[in-house]
């Protein structure tokens, strides 16, 4: 517990519009929800085929609600979103420690904005019990405060939602990439993402070339066609990033 990640998982030092200074952490169960979501995806496809239920697609296979494997899936992802929860506990509070040994006195104005993004949740959506599995989301109720980073080189917003039904209230977690990591480390140089991250300081090496901002999605873009799900509160940039 306390480990951030690779890929890209990363912890930022940002400064906002008024020049307040925010520590963003972008890091998950490191792997356990992935292996768990493996596990239940193979049994899920060993059901179908049990129960002798055939589907266009070997991928759609589920598990039935109130079944002992569909109880023991929400069992395993509930453990691995609050073991991802106390991970990101454990690395702001390290990291607030060494701002507090490493800065002038300051103080705390603003409690932490947590929010999952890949995650299972039991909601009430028009009139219905409804299972919402958000993948690269996050949940953007009325007034719920959230997150959406852009990439190592560009603005992330603090963001309200606007508790959109259409979106199920939700919202992207991101620009999201525009290209994969294999074409990004085709397509740019060392160079050209050491002039991407011009102003911040970062990792500018071979190793994380493929979360060059080059290979995501413009995020003002992302943003500007999701205004019907959330409201912006704080533009972020950053003067420090750390990779994973
Ligand atoms: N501010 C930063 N944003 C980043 C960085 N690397 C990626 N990103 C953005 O975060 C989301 C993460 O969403 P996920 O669902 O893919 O996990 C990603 O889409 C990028 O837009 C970064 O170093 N700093
Ligand atoms: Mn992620």
């Amino acid at each position: 517990i306390g480990t951030l990640g690779s890929g890209n998982h990363f912890i930022e030092l940002c400064l906002d519009e008024n020049d307040y200074l925010w520590v963003m952490l972008h890091s998950g169960s490191r792997g356990i929800g992935n292996r768990i979501g493996q596990y239940f995806i193979q049994l899920a496809r060993k059901e179908m085929e049990r129960h002798q239920i055939h589907l266009p697609d070997r991928d759609l296979g589920y598990l039935q609600e109130g079944s002992v494997y569909f109880n023991d899936y929400v069992a395993a992802v509930s453990w691995a979103q609050d073991y991802a929860l106390l991970n990101r506990e454990a690395m702001m509070n390290r990291a607030l420690t060494v701002l507090k040994q490493q800065l002038k006195p300051f103080t705390l104005t603003r409690e932490a904005i947590n929010c999952h993004h890949n995650f299972v949740a039991k909601e009430w959506h028009d009139g219905h019990h409804v299972w919402i599995t958000r993948k690269g989301a996050i949940r953007a109720r009325t007034d719920e405060l959230g997150i959406i980073p852009g990439s190592m080189g560009a603005r992330s917003y603090i963001i309200r939602g606007k508790g959109n039904p259409e979106s199920f209230c939700s919202c992207s977690h991101g620009a999201g990439r525009s290209m994969s990591r294999t074409a990004a480390k085709k397509a740019f140089t060392v160079d050209d993402l050491a002039r991407q991250t011009a102003g911040i300081e970062c990792r500018k090496d071979k190793g994380v070339l493929d979360e060059i901002p080059g290979a995501y999605k413009n995020i003002d873009k992302v943003m500007s066609f999701q205004g019907d799900l959330v409201e912006v509160v704080h533009t972020l940039k950053q003067i420090i990033n750390i990779k994973g």
